[in-house]
């Protein structure tokens, strides 16, 4: 403000903007006054004048007749601010504060007319001396005075008296209304209203008139309607005002007005109030700036101040969904002239269609049309709406039973009386082409593609809009989902008449209209002026706004393939397939219901078979057996048992076979004496806690390869103990015992066999360890081409002497060995001590 100051000449925007203002001839009548400005009447110029009588006389009646009679509220639900009509026509008058002064891009009221006079105050101490201070009545208890002469003015006689009355039984009367009042009201009372009006005439009350009055700073109700004013002109002289009376006070000359208009349009909210917040959190935790702070154009109505306290309210306050963020938003459904949805930028619109809004008949079409038997036009006996209200032509009209469409040939209705002229209203409607008019738009859905929905609500049977497209024939048809649309997922066919096909594929938007199995639409051919064509209607439910519009396709034999449907309704039917009458209906349950028992027999086969399966796997025994079971002790004890078990079974019957194989070996046959050298028995003494498998490796001593059996003491390797499983065993003493016998090539004829054993019978005399667990092992030496089957011969004839334990000898194993001999190394078990 300080590098724009406001001067008079800035004001250029206003009618009133060559008003002077002189502050040298309006002092100040009291500190509370003497910032403002007011209107010198000595400067009032007839430009002024003019000015005021244009604006008022461009001004609607309405509007001068005081507050507005409706709101718009489509102007509201877009986020417009609105201006009430009273205020508008202070406006329009010019007799605002902010008209004034508002001129200048920031258009605050208080703000710039507090600059304004700050200005002229600086200019006017500067140059004017000073003058002493005297009481002068309020400013806006003159307004009042000159409003009252107003009244007084447009009150015919009759009227006149009454207030009158009034203000002497207040007893106020003559100090309000002086005599000269009185007398320019008669003056005017015997003037010809015509030749001057009488808003003219108050203004121009001389030195005193209104205009002389006026303080331009403060708000000035609009001036009461000819109907109301009798009471305003009493309630004018009762709230008359004190001289000095404060400003609030003046307040109560708007008694009458709606608190609407004084307060806004949600009247009794808080100015607080904030509708973003949900329930009791409404009380806003910033505090708004207040109007006076502010920048915007916000204007105060008088009253404001009054009922808000401290708080003045800005009139009129945005409306609440221009406040919403996107993301506080939450679902509801309001009427089309409050909210109507519609596309957003981002939203994805449908790519190749080729929309089409007529019928276009195409190829044989046209001569099966021109061929087609035409019906003789229906005409209806319909004459008059019912005196309900009811539009005529309803159920019974001849043409609406007939599918016709009644126009001025075939109904005697006035087109505005009949209800069955649907497509004239519809292309009526179109013709105007606003959102509202088209009232739908195409949408995508989650399952179905694209959807048409509603932007306002539909009353039942409305029409909504046409189905249009290529009108071809069936064999055209047929050629076409065979080979054009064979890879389509959608299909826009639709029968219009026996023998012709709607194809929407070029179209009108009512080829997106989804299937449901509950629709809230219904697709009806109407036969206007002869031609048939397919409208969509509202459904007797009617459509509300948002909704998506569908109707039952009801599909007889749509392509090959059954599509499945996802219109999500209640009895949904599954498939965008024919919707059945009753026999069908039964046919169609039986069929399914022996689906039904197959599929049920199948699932109990199937389930037997994998019964019986599992038990011919438990049958099969130990197979696998679980881990838990096998850390059982008892199960574990019981395995081992098992497996020893089976163990001795097997070597009983391997027993059984060498016995009986060696049974058939040489008996008494003379044997050659066998050297053999008694081998160190070595003692170890186990005291593991665990059980111990002992073996005893033993290298092949360096022997010299003679003739001769040479066992060497003290040959054989290192005896090497290992831990092989964990089972505690009480602690026992095992002696192993070695012996190595060679046998010489040289020894025949007596077989090698015989003569080993003779030489294990020489083991065998070897001292026994009482009480001692023994382990023999011995070590042949023979010759390379010794049969290890004969060797394993005398083995088992050595048991069967009874040499060794019942154990008997438990392996052979090694070969190889210097100078043709071959090494076997015998393992006895445990002798019987
Ligand atoms: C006349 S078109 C409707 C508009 C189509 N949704 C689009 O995006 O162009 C018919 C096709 O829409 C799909 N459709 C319509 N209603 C459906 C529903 N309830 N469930 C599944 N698909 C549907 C089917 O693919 C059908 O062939």
């Amino acid at each position: 403000m300080a590098e724009t100051p406001m001067t008079r000449e800035s004001s250029t925007s206003s009618s009133l903007s060559d008003v002077d203002i002189d502050a040298s001839t309006t002092p100040p009548t009291s500190q509370a006054d003497t910032g403002e400005m007011s209107i010198s009447s000595a400067k009032k110029p007839a430009a002024l004048l003019e000015a005021i009588e244009e604006s008022l006389e461009r001004r609607p009646r309405r509007s001068r007749a005081g507050g507005p009679s409706s709101y718009n509220l489509k102007q509201l639900s877009d986020a417009q601010l609105p201006i009430s009509t009273a205020s508008a026509s202070r406006n329009v008058s010019g007799l605002t504060g902010r008209t004034l002064v508002g001129g200048e891009a920031e258009g605050d009221v208080k703000t710039m007319g507090k600059g304004v006079s700050e200005d002229v105050e600086g200019e006017e101490e500067a140059e004017l001396p000073p003058r002493p201070l005297q009481r002068k009545t309020s400013v806006r208890d003159r307004v009042k005075k000159a409003a009252g002469r107003v009244v007084g003015s447009v009150l015919g006689k009759r009227g006149r008296d009454v207030v009158e009355a009034g203000k002497r039984k207040l007893g106020r009367g003559k100090s309000q209304v002086t005599a000269e009042d009185e007398d320019e009201d008669e003056a005017s009372d015997t003037e010809p209203q015509e030749e001057v009006p009488r808003w003219k005439k108050a203004l121009e009350m001389g030195p005193k008139g209104l205009l002389d009055e006026l303080d331009l700073d403060i708000d000035l109700p609009a001036p009461p309607p000819a109907k109301k004013a009798r009471l305003s002109g009493k309630e004018a002289m009762k709230d008359s005002p004190q001289p000095s009376a404060p400003l609030a006070k003046a307040a109560t000359a708007t008694k009458s007005m709606k608190p609407w208009v004084r307060e806004g349009l949600y009247v009794g909210q808080s100015p607080d109030f904030d509708p973003t917040q949900p329930g009791g959190k409404r009380k806003l935790t910033k505090k708004r700036p207040s109007s006076s702070s502010s920048s915007t154009t916000t204007t105060t109505m008088p009253g404001a101040a009054e009922s808000a306290g401290s708080k003045s309210r800005t009139f009129l306050p945005l409306p609440m969904f221009g406040y919403l963020k996107e993301e506080k938003t939450r679902d509801f459904r309001i009427p089309y002239d409050v909210f109507a949805p519609s596309l957003r930028k981002g939203d994805e619109r449908p790519k190749d269609w080729h929309q089409v809004n007529r019928n276009r008949l195409v190829g044989e079409a046209k001569q099966i049309w021109e061929k087609s038997e035409r019906l003789p036009a229906s005409r209806c006996v319909c004459r008059t709406p019912s005196a309900g209200g009811e539009m005529a032509c309803g159920d019974h009209c001849l043409n609406r039973v007939m599918q016709y469409e009644c126009n001025d040939d075939n109904c005697a209705v006035k087109g505005g009386e009949c209800g069955n002229r649907c497509f004239a209203d519809l292309t009526s409607r179109l013709k105007k082409g606003g959102a509202f008019d088209v009232g739908v738009e195409v949408l995508k859905t989650d399952r179905r593609g694209f959807g048409v929905r509603s932007c306002r609500t539909w009353g039942p049977g409305e029409i909504i809009m046409e189905y249009t497209g290529e009108i071809v024939s069936e064999g055209e048809c047929q050629r076409r989902m065979r080979e054009e649309y064979k890879d389509k997922q959608c299909y826009y066919l639709m029968e219009l008449e026996r023998g012709l096909i709607i194809d929407g594929t070029k179209g009108s938007m009512a080829r997106f209209i989804n299937h449901s199995c509950e629709p809230n639409c219904e697709v009806r051919m109407v036969k206007v002026n002869g031609t048939p064509r397919m409208g969509v209607f509202a459904g007797e439910r009617g459509v509300a706004t948002g909704q998506e519009l569908t109707y039952d396709y009801n599909f007889d034999n749509f392509g090959e393939k059954v599509q499945n449907c996802y219109c999500g309704a209640a009895s949904c039917r599954g498939t965008l397939s024919k919707r059945l009458n009753k026999d069908e209906q039964k046919k169609q349950l039986k069929v399914e219901n022996e689906k039904k028992r197959k599929a049920a027999e199948e699932a109990q086969q199937a389930a037997e078979d994998e019964e019986r399966k599992k038990r011919v796997k438990s049958d099969r025994g130990s197979g696998w057996r679980g881990w838990a079971s096998v850390d059982d002790p008892e199960v574990k004890e019981r395995l081992k048992q098992e497996k020893r078990e089976r163990e001795e079974a097997a070597k009983s019957s391997d027993r059984a076979r060498r016995l009986a194989a060696r049974g058939s070996g040489a008996q008494g046959a003379e044997r050659e004496p066998v050297v053999r050298k008694k081998v160190e028995a070595k003692r170890r003494r186990t005291v593991a806690v665990e059980e111990t498998v002992t073996r005893s490796t033993q290298q092949q001593g360096e022997g010299d390869g003679g003739d001769e059996v040479d066992v060497e003491a003290g040959a054989a390797g290192a005896v090497v103990p290992a831990v092989a499983s964990s089972r505690p065993v009480s602690a026992a003493t095992v002696t192993t015992r070695k012996t190595e016998i060679t046998i010489s090539e040289t020894a025949e004829p007596e077989p090698v066999a015989d003569r080993l054993v003779t030489a294990l019978d020489g083991v065998q005399d070897d001292e026994e360890l009482e009480g001692e667990a023994e382990e023999e092992e011995v070590v042949v030496v023979a010759p390379a081409k010794t049969k290890k089957q004969s060797i394993m011969k005398s083995v088992g004839q050595a048991v069967r002497n009874g040499l060794f334990g019942a154990v008997g000898a438990k392996a052979l194993g090694g070969s190889g060995g210097k100078g043709g001999l071959k090494q076997s190394t015998l393992n006895f078990g445990k002798r019987s001590g």
